[in-house]
């Protein structure tokens, strides 16, 4: 498989440079040259089986043969080993016809954990391979840097430098990360919100000098396998619920983009989806872009929902070369306006072709406190505020009640103990692995939101 950058420019990659390389070089985002098709026989088979068969059956065309069979799947193995739940990630029903996708099994509690575990064992196989090291610069609003730090916590191949906005994580996001006291792990606080953290990294990547320098690699969903490992759900949950000989609508809380784009890949690859339900909370860019096609970015706004405060959302710009039929000339010309002038539309026919599988909401504070306490009255399920905004746009936005529809869960309820206790009354406990989390010591640095200040303290830092 050959991976192409959505803006053209870049050279095209096997899988195992696409995974080390992070962003193209032209400022792209690498994508597959084109969709592996599973068809409705290979889906079918995947009734009954293990998440890491599926997995492989999933992700083996992206990956193999540049990694092996056999090497893949052993592991696939280790990466899913570490979930606390034999299913990975299970379905909860929660009213007829409407379910959860917890995906909130794996050791920081997050969505996150499903793709960089497996990203932290490619990361450690390709390198010890290519006898080389990276240096991994990353942004996060909260989830991302705990999974990430998990992923590659005491590793000899990485040193890894997270950065997360000052006082807009939750206390428990930000103590995943801060109490993990590994040489190879950095965390900076930085004066900004994750709009200027993930445009931070995106500059250290431009700066190709710098780049080169220190062997830059990504965790963020810039990185094409992130998004690859997040496809694999799609898949389980839909044959789990009758799919491909039914369809099955999904409703997904977006911020980046990556997450839902997962589903969009699946269903090029050939998962019959009806509808796929881009939920956001205040931060609404990309529910106004799919309802009028005008993508202007606004002030990042502070929710109970802080990992979705993001205003730029990095994969819509695979969704472009998509919508665009790959003509990256398209995508360039837009990416261009979005820097000149902060905004772009999207022409009306690919807004069209966009709207028959995507429906966006926007959901308020006050619905998303609804949600959480309507959920526990009638489930007794505590539910966190990311899930909550999915699981209000579902309702609102479902195309037909006979679909079933599955709201993915993408974080646990005790990230974010205080939005869920003030709305339900109860605290939602942390697992005993995590139980004495506000003991222990912190460790980061608080840097402003400057480039040259961010890149020298990494510097001082390697040497
Ligand atoms: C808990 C949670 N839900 C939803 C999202 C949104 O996912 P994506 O950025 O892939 O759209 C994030 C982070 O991005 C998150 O941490
Ligand atoms: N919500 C994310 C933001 C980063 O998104 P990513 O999927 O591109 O890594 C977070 O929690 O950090």
């Amino acid at each position: 498989m050959k991976y192409v950058s959505t803006r053209g420019q870049a050279p095209a990659l096997g899988f195992e440079e696409v995974l080390l390389t992070g962003l193209a070089r032209d400022g792209g985002l690498y994508i597959p040259e084109q969709w592996p098709t599973l068809w409705p026989d290979d889906i079918r088979a995947m009734a009954g089986l293990s998440y890491q068969d599926v997995a492989f059956r999933v992700m083996s065309p992206y990956v193999c043969p540049e990694i092996s069979e056999d090497d893949f799947a052993g592991l696939i193995e280790k990466a899913y080993s570490t979930f606390r739940h034999k299913a990975v990630v299970p379905l909860a029903q929660i009213d007829s016809n409407e379910w959860i996708l917890e995906l909130f099994h794996g050791p920081t509690l997050a969505f996150k954990d499903v793709a960089l575990q497996l990203l932290g064992h490619l990361f450690d196989h390709v390198l010890s391979k290519q006898g080389r090291k990276i240096t991994i610069v990353g942004a996060t609003s909260g989830d991302t840097g705990s999974a990430a730090i998990d992923c590659v916590r005491d590793r000899d191949c990485a040193e890894i430098f997270m950065l997360h906005p000052k006082g807009r994580v939750s206390e428990v996001q930000r103590r995943q990360m801060t109490t993990v006291m590994s040489a190879n792990v950095h965390n900076i606080a930085v004066e900004g919100t994750f709009d200027d953290c993930q445009a931070l990294v995106k500059a250290m990547f431009n700066d190709l000098a710098f780049r080169d320098e220190i062997t830059l690699s990504a965790v963020n969903s810039i990185n094409w396998a992130r998004v690859m490992a997040q496809i694999v759900y799609y898949f389980t949950s839909a044959v789990a619920l009758g799919g491909p000989d039914r369809k099955i609508s999904y409703s997904v809380p977006t911020g980046n983009f990556g997450d839902i784009y997962a589903g969009y890949v699946a269903s090029q690859m050939g998962l019959p989806i009806e509808q796929l339900v881009v939920a956001t909370n205040m931060n609404d860019i990309l529910a106004r872009t799919l309802t009028s096609g005008d993508y202007t970015v606004g002030t990042v706004q502070p929710t109970i929902s802080p990992s979705m405060d993001i205003q730029v959302s990095s994969n819509f710009e695979r969704l472009l070369l998509n919508l665009y039929n790959g003509r990256a000339g398209e995508v360039r010309r837009l990416m261009d306006n979005l820097q000149q002038s902060g905004s772009f539309t999207i022409d009306e026919p690919e807004l069209e072709k966009a709207k028959h599988i995507f429906d966006a909401l926007q959901t308020s504070e006050e619905d998303t406190k609804a949600t959480i306490g309507e959920l526990f009255k009638s489930t007794e399920m505590l539910i966190d505020p990311h899930t909550a905004v999915g699981v209000h746009a579902a309702r609102e936005k479902r195309r037909d009640a006979a679909t079933p529809m599955v709201t993915l869960s993408t974080a646990h309820p005790a990230k974010f103990p205080d939005a869920v206790e003030a709305v339900t009354g109860r605290h939602p406990e942390l697992p005993p692995h995590m139980a004495d989390l506000f003991e222990r010591d912190e460790k980061y640095d608080v840097l402003p939101n400057d480039l040259g200040a961010i890149q020298s303290y990494i510097r001082d830092t390697l040497n």
